[in-house]
């Protein structure tokens, strides 16, 4: 156990210590701040360790303009560290009057005054990390640069910020030699939108993700040590994709593109929860992907939020603060018609067929599965997760859940949609404690009793079989079609049915004309099949239109 971290010696912050058991075990000369950070794994949180008898929180400056809406800039910042658990003091630079509709007018301080703020908190206060936002002048650059130069960081996140959303210009080209020049050589890492990095890079288009690949990696040439592309206004663009550089691997970060006005801000709040968890001892790409989520989080949440009545609204950073419940990425993604095509793996058949999971998983997600279960008996604990978390990271980028067979303790670890739990694994109600309200449970039942339990117990949908017979369960009851009718007779909720189906008897169950049967899972007849994709789009017509027969009939 980590028992401290701290500088070995103030004038030299690069170099860092970490005591074991009160023993010395690791002294290091870094490049920078950064590659002292990053080169440990810290073991608890920079908030929870103990500087003598104060407890130490980590610390964000951020130098940036005021946005009088509460968006952007730096009341973005504020509330986006206080959602990351994180203190965050302010240098403003510029004070703007916006709103919804756009940027009425910009007020840029004197850039002495920038410095005397700058230099009061750093002088006086440990920040960990420093955010720089809008930059409106090379006076206030200069400023910035001479001041992180002399006090100690551990990181610096630049977030060029050039144009507001609304198209407002809050920093002209005259600050593109100083960004190139000098911020950028300095910065651990610079979060550019599509704007902003063509403008770095002498206007080249940015219209595809081969385009900001390429650009991530031109602006890695100007010097900074990581580079972010932002997607968000990437044109025609399903995902939110943003691409990662780290100088030496590309990633391409991806996630659900939320449909809401509300985005005004994001840029701000994406590079400040970077600095907050960065502060907080993170690698960066960990940092990343935390931030990326929190947005997406924060927008699923705020989407539909009406605050001003211009085309671009704020979003609400401080969910997590709120005693209102709100629906999780989970409950957004389920509903009970996703459970029309719900594809079952299996990793006897990947064996057989010579494909990993997430191959087999992004092939039906591909063809058309609305849903995803991992079912996977013959893995080891250690393989699973990693496997599981591979696989949320796919499925969350395309809007479809995904449950893990079995096991809640998995389902925790990769932050699944859920759990598919049967009649002899851990109890309903058990599984409902250790995971909260948020995420689904479905649980496996042959009987209407047993369906009229999970109801009880908090079960979010039934998965009803063995219809048919299948080689996938051992010695599996067949109820038929007379046992899955009387199951969904029995209950409320929604009901998958499983066992034996596939594309030749799959609208025959569909028939059976009760409302809140919504789906069938299948496992063989997408996964032991030569081209998964294919076979799932078969199936996914025929339901289609077996659904539009039954509502066409009503
Ligand atoms: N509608 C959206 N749904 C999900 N994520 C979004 C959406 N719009 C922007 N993002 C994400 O917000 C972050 C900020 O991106 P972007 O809007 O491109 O930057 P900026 O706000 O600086 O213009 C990125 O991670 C981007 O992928
Ligand atoms: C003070 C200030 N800083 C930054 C932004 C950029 O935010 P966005 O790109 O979402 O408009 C802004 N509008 N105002
Ligand atoms: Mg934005």
């Amino acid at each position: 156990m980590l028992a401290s971290a701290q500088p070995l010696s103030t004038s030299s912050p690069w170099m860092n210590f970490l005591k074991f058991d009160k023993t010395t075990v690791a002294v290091q000369r870094f490049r920078s701040p950064w590659d002292a950070r990053s080169c440990f794994t810290w073991h608890a949180p920079a908030s929870m360790m103990r500087d003598g008898s104060e407890f130490k929180i980590p610390h964000v400056m951020s130098v940036a303009g005021s946005d009088s809406g509460g968006g952007a800039g730096i009341q973005a910042d504020l509330k986006t560290c206080a959602a990351r658990g994180v203190y965050c003091s302010t240098v403003i630079t510029a004070v703007t009057a916006q709103n919804t509709v756009g940027v009425q007018g910009v007020h840029i301080l004197p850039e002495d005054f920038v410095a005397k703020q700058m230099k009061a908190v750093l002088s006086d206060m440990q920040v960990d990390v420093v955010k720089t936002g809008m930059i409106p002048s090379v006076g206030i650059a200069k400023v910035l640069l001479q001041c992180i130069s002399e006090f100690p960081i551990r990181a610096l996140v630049v977030d060029p910020v050039m144009v507001s959303t609304s198209g407002d210009v809050l920093a002209d080209s005259s600050i593109l030699p100083v960004f190139r020049n000098e911020l950028l050589p300095t910065a651990d890492i610079v979060t550019a939108n599509l704007v902003e990095a063509s403008a770095l890079l002498g206007g080249v288009q940015m219209e595809t993700i081969d385009d900001m690949k390429f650009a991530a990696k031109s602006i890695y040439d100007m010097g900074p040590r990581n580079v972010l592309v932002k997607g968000g206004d990437l044109p025609a663009s399903l995902d939110a994709v943003d691409i990662f550089f780290d100088g030496k691997n590309l990633y391409e970060l991806s996630s659900a593109r939320i449909n809401t006005r509300n985005t005004h801000g994001t840029g701000c709040a994406l590079a400040s929860c970077i600095a907050a968890e960065l502060a907080k001892g993170s690698p960066m790409l960990s940092a990343i992907k935390v931030a990326k989520r929190f947005i997406e989080t924060a927008l699923v949440y705020s989407k539909d939020i009406e605050i001003g009545g211009g085309l671009q609204g704020p979003f609400d950073h401080l969910l997590k603060l709120k005693n209102v419940p709100h629906r999780s990425l989970a409950r957004c993604l389920f509903s009970p018609e996703k459970l029309l095509l719900y594809a079952v793996t299996n990793s006897g058949m990947n064996e057989k067929w010579g494909r990993s999971i997430t191959d087999a998983v992004k092939a039906a997600i591909e063809g058309g599965a609305t849903i995803v279960q991992l079912r996977e008996k013959n893995l080891e604990t250690r393989e699973f997760l990693e496997a599981a978390t591979a696989c949320v990271a796919i499925c969350r980028s395309k809007g479809v859940p995904l449950l893990i067979n079995d096991r809640v303790d998995i389902a925790l670890a990769c932050d699944a949609d859920g759990v598919h739990i049967g009649q002899s694994d851990m109890p309903t109600c058990t599984a409902r404690c250790l995971l909260g309200s948020e995420k689904i449970i479905g649980v496996s039942c042959q009987t209407p009793e047993q369906a009229h339990r999970a109801w009880i117990d908090g079960a979010d949908y039934i998965g009803c079989g063995g219809v048919y017979s299948t080689n996938t369960k051992a010695n599996n009851l067949i109820i038929g079609l007379d046992g899955l009718k009387s199951v969904c007779l029995a209950s409320n909720l929604p009901v998958v049915a499983i066992g034996g189906i596939n594309s030749s008897n799959a609208c025959s169950v569909m028939e059976i004309g009760v409302p809140n049967l919504k789906g069938v899972a299948v496992v063989s007849a997408l996964f032991d099949r030569e081209c998964i994709s294919t076979e799932t789009g078969k199936l996914r017509a025929l339901l289609e239109e077996a659904l539009g027969t039954q509502n066409g009939g009503n």
